[in-house]
């Protein structure tokens, strides 16, 4: 079956027996074949999300579509591979020994278990003891036991967690490589860095609720701080200019540079303006945040503060 979205929910609620409301009126839709990112903080709802895509737990209330099917049903879970809270594997047998066992409950041919542990590049210490196993490798395993079925869904739980950078950087390429092709991969992470490399798309998540959802790129551009830095010379005269325009807000003199409080979208008016007043502009740019700062702020415990930052990223939604 073709389906637009390897995921999607509408208004998606997950109520604990304790009144904690994990997972909040959240609608999300996952484009088929991209590598998607989930993203949040520690308690945002994230587990709990993945939980119930695959058939884990059920929502309280609102709907939600895996690969065009219900995640209740054998047909579809048959399409999904997950890695969620950590790997379970026996730490006295060998990596090739603990997938031998997966893949037979699973019902899937040895072939595919060397083909897996080829891929996930564990082949060459697929005889050694899980327990000898690095923390990279341990995770490397709950992957290749994760794409056994071949599936059309992976998800995956935080799979850089932990790790060390050498580990991370591992784990980035394997998951550049298993996102190729026609293959959803939907990944949880607090990283930021590392989902801005890996991921095509991001949803931002906070309390349960999506406060943002775009490419990397959109988010940091959504999340422009309506400043723009600039190099001018002379400067006395470029401030003066400055101050004269009717947008702009603030003019801050740092370190032999301007930052200007403007809409930046008026960049290319600010600059004509400074040249017809015989001011040289060798650079001109809008200040961004990192992503690391945008989602800090999108996902700051004080989210009354932050209103202003929801209502810009409205576009990107
Ligand atoms: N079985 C449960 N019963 C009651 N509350 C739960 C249960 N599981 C999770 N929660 C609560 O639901 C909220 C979301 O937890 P969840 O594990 O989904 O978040 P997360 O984003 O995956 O965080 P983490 O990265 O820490 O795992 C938290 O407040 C958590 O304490």
């Amino acid at each position: 079956m073709s389906v637009d979205f390897a995921i999607h929910t509408e208004h998606l609620t997950k109520r604990y027996p304790g009144g904690v409301v994990a997972v909040d009126d959240l609608t999300l839709r996952v484009p088929a074949g991209e590598v998607f990112g989930f993203l949040g903080r520690n308690g945002a709802g994230k587990t709990t999300m993945m939980r119930m895509l695959v058939g884990l737990i059920r929502p309280t209330s609102g709907s939600l579509r895996v690969l065009g099917g219900s995640p209740y049903t054998p047909s579809t879970l048959a399409r999904v591979g997950a890695l969620i809270e950590g790997p379970t594997f026996y730490p006295h047998l060998s990596g090739l020994e603990n997938l031998l066992l997966v893949a037979r409950y699973a019902g899937v041919a040895t072939d595919r278990v060397h083909q897996v542990l080829a891929e996930v590049g564990l082949a060459a210490r697929a005889g050694s003891r899980f327990r000898s196993y690095s923390l990279g490798m341990k995770q490397r395993l709950g992957v290749a036991a994760a794409l056994l079925k071949d599936p059309d869904l992976l998800i995956l739980d935080e799979p850089t967690n932990g790790l060390d950078p050498s580990g991370v950087a591992d784990m980035r390429e394997l998951l550049r490589a298993i996102g190729q092709g026609g293959r959803t991969v939907l990944l949880s992470s607090h990283v930021l860095a590392e989902v801005e490399q890996i991921c095509d798309q991001v949803a931002v998540i906070d309390a349960g609720r999506l406060v943002a959802q775009g490419s990397p790129a959109e988010l940091r551009a959504a999340l422009g701080t309506g400043e723009l830095f600039i190099v001018a010379e002379p400067q006395e005269q470029a401030v003066a200019c400055l101050r004269g325009h009717p947008a702009v807000e603030a003019v801050t003199p740092q370190e032999g540079a301007l930052r200007v409080t403007v809409d930046p979208t008026l960049a290319g008016d600010v600059n004509r303006r400074l040249v017809e007043a015989g001011v040289e502009v060798r650079e001109l740019r809008p200040v961004r945040h990192s992503l690391e700062e945008a989602f800090l702020e999108l996902t700051t415990p004080h989210r009354a503060d932050h209103a202003a930052h929801d209502s810009t990223l409205e576009g990107v939604r």
